[in-house]
């Protein structure tokens, strides 16, 4: 049934739930290993004092919810925003868990962060209060237990603070092998060099396989991007550089829209001076928000947070191809909406996994101790992203289905693979 605009709305835990039953029900997964992949291993919240530049103490409150780990550590990252609590890094922490699984990686699902709006603080603020959450994670992260990374908000300096706080507080005689605590980090600090693309990256390369196997290519397509951070910029960018024409972008702050096509690298320059923000770029016009999913365009990228795409606008959406570079963008009625309306979409597990096929990379350069050049880094996330999204496309046509229950189907069996296969459950 399509959803109407009066019903109440999802929040991305009832998404990511009802996610999970519809393919616990299609791959007729066992129960015993059902009622452990619907509840989240550990909620962690911290709460801890900081210093403000004013002298002043103020309490902050963190997250780090760790969903599985059945096939690996913990993995996923961390995000600073006012929207952070136990129920947004549950739905997300899900999350990791299939996308690392349906990527093949060793690897579970956790996802966490702060709730705070990190314009209202200095960096100076931001780096005592990165460093006094890491301390209050203590040992609950790890290279070998739960890695974070980054997510909204976070970036690679972040992911410095937090390697240098634990390499420098943690009880072990080998503090400097452990960099790989976090993945993301800056080049020169252990970190990979392609990371910052990587996801980006992910989201165009899948997008133009789908479009190819229409016998389509990008040249041309127009699309419109919700969210110009890591994830919309470079996805943006490689969409431009393949002859694809960004037409509208949206970010917390305002809406352009310019049908001749926006430069994503002079918004780039515009936007970097003002923390991110779009507005004010002159060489677009500002439209209304509301307006924004309805245009007309081949691709829509949206590419901030969750629950976006909703029984209440999915209905005005007249591309062909929804991308998901965030996690969680569209819900259940929503998909229904979309699906119904002929529009392929192409899930947050499959489409936005670069971002952490990235981070496996980077964690094992810093095993190694080995250094990987770009060229090497893009073969490999090349590589490993198209096999990905073959297995997926198979799944599709075999099962006749669409992409989001392809790709769960996928992530799910693997895990209960696992599971059964170590007998814990004959
Ligand atoms: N970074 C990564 O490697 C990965 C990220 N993702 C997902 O991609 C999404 C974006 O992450 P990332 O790019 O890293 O985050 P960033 O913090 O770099 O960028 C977030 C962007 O979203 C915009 N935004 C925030 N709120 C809204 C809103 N209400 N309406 C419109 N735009 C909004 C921000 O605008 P403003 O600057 O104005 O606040 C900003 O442009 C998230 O869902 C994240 O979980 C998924 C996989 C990996
Ligand atoms: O790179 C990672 O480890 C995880 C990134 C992330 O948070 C995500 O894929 O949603």
């Amino acid at each position: 049934m399509i959803a109407t605009k009066s019903m109440p709305k999802q929040s991305m835990y009832d998404t990511v739930i009802k996610q999970f039953n519809k393919t616990a029900e299609i791959i007729d997964l066992n129960p015993n290993i059902k009622k452990i992949l619907e509840i989240t291993n550990n909620e962690i919240v911290v709460h801890f004092p900081v210093k403000m530049d004013n002298g002043k103490v103020e309490i902050f409150t963190g997250y780090r919810v760790q969903h599985n780990n059945a096939l690996g550590p913990y993995k996923g990252g961390l995000r600073y925003h006012p929207t952070v609590d136990v129920d947004a890094a549950k739905a997300l922490a899900m999350w990791m868990t299939w996308k690392t699984s349906l990527a093949g990686l060793p690897y579970g699902g956790a996802k966490g962060g702060i709730q705070i709006d990190p314009r209202n603080y200095s960096d100076a603020e931001l780096e005592r209060i990165t460093r006094r959450f890491t301390y209050a994670l203590g040992e609950n992260i790890g290279p070998e237990h739960d890695i974070p990374a980054p997510d909204v908000n976070t970036n690679a300096q972040t992911m410095a603070w937090i390697a240098d706080t634990y390499m420098s507080t943690i009880s072990t005689s080998e503090r400097s092998q452990n960099q790989h605590v976090v993945t993301g980090k800056p080049v020169g600090s252990g970190g990979l060099e392609g990371r910052d693309r990587a996801t980006g990256f992910g989201v165009y390369l899948t997008t133009k396989e789908l479009v190819k196997s229409r016998g389509e290519s990008l040249k041309d397509k127009t699309f419109i991007v919700q969210g110009f951070g890591n994830v919309g910029y470079w996805a943006s960018k490689f969409l431009i550089e393949d002859g694809a024409k960004m037409i509208a972008v949206q970010d917390a702050h305002a809406t352009l829209f310019n049908e001749e096509g926006i430069s994503v690298e002079k918004l780039f320059e515009h936007s970097s001076p003002r923390k991110g923000s779009i507005q004010g770029f002159t060489e677009a016009n500002e439209m209304d928000p509301a307006e924004f999913f309805g245009l007309e365009c081949d691709i829509l990228i949206p590419a901030a947070l969750g629950n976006q795409i909703t029984g209440d606008n999915a209905y005005t959406i007249k591309a062909t191809i929804v991308a998901e570079g965030a996690n969680g963008p569209t819900n259940e009625e929503g998909e229904a909406i979309l699906l119904e309306k002929g529009i392929t979409v192409i899930p947050d597990i499959l489409c936005n996994s670069g971002g952490v096929i990235g981070s496996y990379f980077e964690w094992l350069q810093n095993r190694n101790g080995e250094l990987w050049e770009l060229d090497e880094v893009m073969q490999k996330l090349e590589k490993k992203l198209l096999q990905v999204f073959k297995k997926v496309e198979k799944e599709v046509e075999e099962r006749n289905t669409d992409w989001r229950t392809a790709a769960y189907i996928l992530a799910i069996s693997r895990i209960e693979t696992a599971y059964n296969q170590r007998g814990i459950f004959p």
